[in-house]
C-alpha cells in the first residue's frame, strides 16, 4: 500500500489528491456541510424560554457546538447560571425545539454539492459522521437535497464514545469496509482532526466553520480548504 500524501498549495487553497490512494470519505455535518448555527441558537433559546431563562449569543452557541447535544446545553446552562437540576428538563425541551425547527435557520455552504459530487465522481464512498443527534442528522440531509450523496449516516448517539475520540471514525471505516489510512476525514474542528489523528485517517478542514471560537488553521490537519469544491485531484 502506498503512502498517503497531500500537497498543499497555499496561493490558491487548493488541496491536491492522488485519489488512486483514497477509497472513502467521511464527511462531518454541522460547519462543514450545512451552516446550522441558526437552528442551534433558535432550538437553544426556546430552550431556555420554556425554563424561564435568559437567552444566549449566536456567539456562545458558535463557541460551543461541536461534541454533541450535551455538551452544548451544559454549556448554554452554564452561562446563563441554570442550575444542574435544570438539565433534564432542558434536554427534552431542547429535542423537541430542535425537531420542530431542524433546518429553518440552515443553509448548505457554497460549494458542497459540487464538492460532494466531485468525491463520489472520483469513484470515492461517502459517510456523514456527525456528533448531532442521528434522527436530526437524517431529516437535515434529506431536507437540504444531500441524503443520496451518503451511502451510511452516522449521527452522536450511534456509538458509545464521539468525536474527538477516534472510535466513530473507526467503526464508520469498518461499516464502510475500508481502511483509515484511504479514509479522508472532512470537518471543520479540532473534534474531527483529533479523532483523525487518533485513527490514523487523513485529515482536511474547512475554514468557514465552527472551532470553539479558536483559529482552525491552528489546528493539527493536512490541509485547509475555504470550499468544499477546492479539492483537487491529481
Ligand atoms: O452537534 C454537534 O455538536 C455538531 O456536530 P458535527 O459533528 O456535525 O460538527
Ligand atoms: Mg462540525
Amino acid at each position: 500500500m502506498r503512502e498517503f500524501s497531500v500537497a498543499y498549495s497555499v496561493a490558491v487553497n487548493t488541496i491536491h489528491f492522488n485519489h488512486d490512494r483514497l477509497d472513502a470519505a467521511i464527511v462531518d455535518l454541522d460547519g462543514t456541510m450545512v451552516d446550522t448555527l441558526g437552528d442551534f441558537h433558535a432550538a437553544l433559546n426556546g430552550m431556555l424560554a420554556d425554563l424561564w431563562l435568559p437567552a444566549v449569543s449566536r456567539e456562545l452557541v458558535e463557541r460551543s457546538v461541536g461534541k454533541g447535544s450535551e455538551h452544548l446545553i451544559r454549556c448554554v446552562l452554564a452561562d446563563v447560571g441554570g442550575p444542574a437540576s435544570a438539565y433534564e428538563p432542558a434536554w427534552a425541551a431542547y429535542q423537541a425545539h430542535y425537531d420542530r425547527i431542524n433546518g429553518d435557520h440552515s443553509d448548505v455552504y457554497a460549494g458542497v454539492p459540487e464538492g460532494l459530487a466531485a468525491l463520489a465522481a472520483h469513484g470515492l464512498k461517502l459517510a456523514c459522521l456527525t456528533n448531532k443527534p442521528g434522527a436530526f442528522a437524517r431529516d437535515l440531509l434529506a431536507m437540504k437535497g444531500l441524503a443520496n450523496r451518503f451511502s451510511l449516516v452516522f449521527g452522536g448517539d450511534a456509538f458509545e464514545r464521539k468525536k474527538p475520540d477516534p472510535l466513530p471514525l473507526l467503526k464508520t471505516c469498518e461499516a464502510l469496509g475500508t481502511s483509515p489510512q484511504r479514509t479522508l476525514v472532512i470537518g471543520d474542528s479540532s473534534n474531527d482532526a483529533q479523532a483523525a489523528r487518533a485513527a490514523g485517517c487523513p485529515v482536511v478542514l474547512v475554514t468557514y466553520g465552527y472551532n470553539h471560537g479558536e483559529p482552525v488553521t491552528a489546528v493539527d490537519a493536512d490541509g485547509f480548504v475555504d470550499r468544499l469544491d477546492a479539492l483537487r485531484w491529481a
